[in-house]
């Protein structure tokens, strides 16, 4: 388990963190300057900490209590920067033999080799990073970093970089690679939360140096704690509204002309509140519904991706902004585009304090 609770300054910005992460992917989601990169670099020991504590399976790498600050290179972990920062002039086997400095030369060649087949590189053991394709590059720094056998893995927006296409096929390949080469625990730093979402097990939300929420990626959807950690998420549907009535499991909502319906979740009902809905959770009917939740709305914008259609609908005067999936919406191009309603299913919407 990784124990970490930390403060360091740095001019204007403060990075004030505690958390814990056990095996498997957490993800570090958050804006540019939020202090994602600090934190992964105090981790690794690449910058120290004015106080606080950081522990790996029990062992303290760092403690400003006891003056103890392990140097960066015994604390067993493995980083992998957002560009793989590869030795241009090492040739893949070189760059990957690289951190097993310490260990004999039979022993270190026999590692490597292994390595370079785990990857899938055999053919490229004697290339240079430049004719190397993203991916072949990204498993090379993969398996620099693993051949150590880290016990931390941290990886800095791994895929930055790179065009969709190869993001998505290098994300796969990433969760087969620690599925397959790797038993410890990942921190995975990120600010897009549909990355976060495909690659990670839980996701930490943080905001201004400071952690906002962390759990396990569902509940970091259906129930963020905060407006701000609502918006970091995705959130495109946030409204203000004014609580009418409040039952024992729902509340009852206005927002401008619109009255709709509510499941209670852990925040404390009070007069003004915000509500959030995420725009893949609402849906669209055409026709009579008799479900709750179902108002009339007109289509303002269409965007047409390759799966999915993104709308712009009017209920009542509240804009919603929706993502069908495009084998679910036949009824979008059909002579009922006048009459669709719009269904917000209750259990979906998330109730959150107004920020000041
Ligand atoms: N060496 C430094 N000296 C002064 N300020 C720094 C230094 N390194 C980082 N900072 C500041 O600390 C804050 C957090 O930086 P950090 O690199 O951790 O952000 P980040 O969340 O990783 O952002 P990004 O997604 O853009 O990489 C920023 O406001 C940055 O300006």
């Amino acid at each position: 388990m990784l124990e970490v609770s930390i403060r360091k300054t740095f001019g204007k910005f403060t990075l004030q963190t505690s958390f814990t992460a056990e095996k498997g992917v957490l993800g570090i989601l958050g804006s540019s300057g939020c202090g994602k990169s600090m934190t992964l670099k105090c981790i690794a020991g690449l910058q120290k900490p004015d106080s606080g504590s950081i522990l790996l399976n029990g062992k303290p790498l760092f403690s400003s209590g006891s003056n103890l600050d392990v140097p960066s290179r015994k604390r067993n972990i493995g980083y992998v920067f957002q560009n793989y920062a590869l030795f241009p002039h090492l040739t893949v086997s070189q760059n990957i033999a690289y951190g097993l400095g310490h260990l004999d030369r039979t022993q270190h060649k026999a590692k490597v080799a292994s390595m370079v087949q785990r990857m899938q590189l055999s053919g490229h053991a004697h290339h240079y990073p430049f004719q190397l394709s993203g991916g072949q590059q990204q498993r090379c720094a993969l398996a620099r970093t693993l051949v150590t056998e880290p016990d931390l893995l941290l990886l800095d927006e791994p895929f930055s970089a790179l065009d969709t296409h190869i993001k998505h096929l290098l994300e796969k390949e990433l969760i087969q690679i620690i599925q397959e080469n790797f038993d410890g625990i990942v921190l995975l730093v990120t600010h897009n939360i549909e990355e976060a979402y495909r690659i990670c097990d839980r996701i930490m939300v943080m905001d201004q140096g400071r952690n906002l929420q962390i759990g396990a990626k569902e509940d970091i959807i259906s129930n963020p704690v905060s407006l701000t950690a609502a918006r970091i998420t995705g959130c495109k549907n946030l409204f203000d509204v004014r609580v009418l009535e409040e039952h024992e499991g729902h509340v009852l909502l206005e927002a401008g002309q619109l009255v709709f319906k509510a499941q209670k979740n852990h925040t404390p009902v009070s007069r003004h509140m915000v509500a959030g809905i995420r725009a893949h959770h609402l849906r669209l009917h055409s026709g009579v519904s008799h479900k709750e939740n179902v108002f009339e709305c007109e289509v303002v914008e269409k965007v047409e991706g390759v799966f999915s259609t993104t709308l712009q609908v009017d209920c009542r005067g509240l804009l919603f902004q929706l993502e069908i999936a495009k084998a679910s919406c036949p009824h979008l191009t059909g002579t009922d585009r006048g009459r669709l309603r719009l269904h917000i299913p209750m259990k979906r919407v998330f109730l959150m304090e107004p920020e000041v």
